[in-house]
């Protein structure tokens, strides 16, 4: 199985991921359009309309399951998932264990949907997709709008009063989802790198920014300060496939999220919020990239381990306390 790609309405497996020099391509998303909680933009925040679609072992997807949970929107914003086993024709659906069929348009294929919306579709058919029941189109396909979006314009809709995109945070916010997304990219590069120069690069410049991560959460609870925001979302689905997945599959071997003090217990303190937990599914996430992956591990083996115990207990609260001493005990 290789990744496939749509070319004016037709499917084709003939798709190029690296460019001359080895280095991996992105392509950007394409369905760009935004709901609004007011309704200005011609998709209005209601309950009910909107259907998303994911894969439990994607990242970017993860990022919008994540705050459909944290914000409550279940029973406002339905939800289907993928297959974790990728087909020749890329996402499928299926009743296996942990997935959830399209009960919206019916399809076998996540293809159907982009064609559906667009039946000259050009591009890539990705997960996640926030798809429009009353227009019967896709109205996004890029996870930090569609998790942008659940938070801001359906916060009157959410039953969990919990706001990731405060005010007086939204610049620093922003200026990190940018950064970590360096981090989330970033694995994808070395693991589809096809020269050793390409390879080392990315994996370096992985490592240093894991590094700086490290640093700063050694001194605040999350990545902007006290107060867990949406930058922690975006890097927490990229720490928790780390060791599992990118670590081997993609070789960024220097070192496991185990060995760093702050960013294992950080991850531990996200994964302990319920509402993080229900999203994560390992066994769905191993299956999907080893099986689906084949240009760089055509064999399909998943490996059975690591065991991590992402239930240990965390040392954040700890950490806050240390703070709280430090700076009450520091001179005016
Ligand atoms: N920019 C997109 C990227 C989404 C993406 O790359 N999803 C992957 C799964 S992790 C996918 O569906 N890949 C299928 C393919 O490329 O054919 C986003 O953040 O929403």
């Amino acid at each position: 199985m290789t990744s496939g790609i749509m070319i004016k309405g037709k499917w084709t497996t003939n798709r190029n991921l690296v460019d001359s020099s080895g280095k991996f391509i992105e392509i950007p998303t394409t369905f760009r359009s935004w709901v609004s909680a007011d309704g200005q933009s011609g998709f209005k925040a209601e309950p009910g309309r909107y259907h998303l679609y994911v894969a439990l072992a994607c990242p970017w997807a993860h990022r919008t399951l994540i705050m459909r949970e944290l914000k409550g929107l279940n029973d406002i914003i339905s939800l289907s998932i993928v297959d974790p086993i990728m087909s020749d024709r890329g996402w499928k659906f299926s009743s296996n264990t942990g997935a959830i069929p399209d009960s919206i348009n019916h399809a076998q294929y996540l293809q159907e949907i982009y064609l559906k919306a667009e039946p000259n579709y050009t591009g890539r058919i990705t997960v996640p997709v926030l798809w429009d029941k009353h227009t019967q189109t896709i109205v996004n396909n890029e996870s930090s709008e569609i998790m942008r979006m659940f938070d801001v314009e359906f916060a009157h809709l959410a039953t969990q009063k919990i706001d990731l995109y405060p005010r007086e945070l939204q610049q620093k916010i922003d200026e990190t989802i940018e950064i970590i997304y360096q981090i989330n990219k970033g694995v994808y590069r070395a693991g589809f790198a096809t020269s050793q120069a390409a390879y080392e690069e990315a994996v370096r410049e992985l490592f240093e920014h894991l590094d700086r991560w490290e640093t700063i959460l050694s001194k605040q609870r999350y990545l902007c300060g006290e107060q867990l925001t949406e930058a922690d979302i975006c890097l927490f689905v990229t720490l928790y496939r780390f060791d599992s997945v990118y670590y081997s599959l993609f070789k960024y071997n220097l070192r496991r999220i185990l060995d760093y003090e702050n960013l294992w217990n950080y991850l531990k303190d996200l994964y302990q919020i319920q509402r993080f937990r229900v999203t994560c599914n390992m066994e769905h996430t191993k299956r999907g990239y080893y099986t689906s992956m084949t240009e760089i591990n055509p064999n399909q083996i998943v490996p059975l381990g690591p065991i991590i115990d992402f239930d240990e207990p965390h040392d954040r609260i700890a950490l806050l306390q240390l703070l709280i001493k430090k700076v009450s005990i520091s001179p005016p």
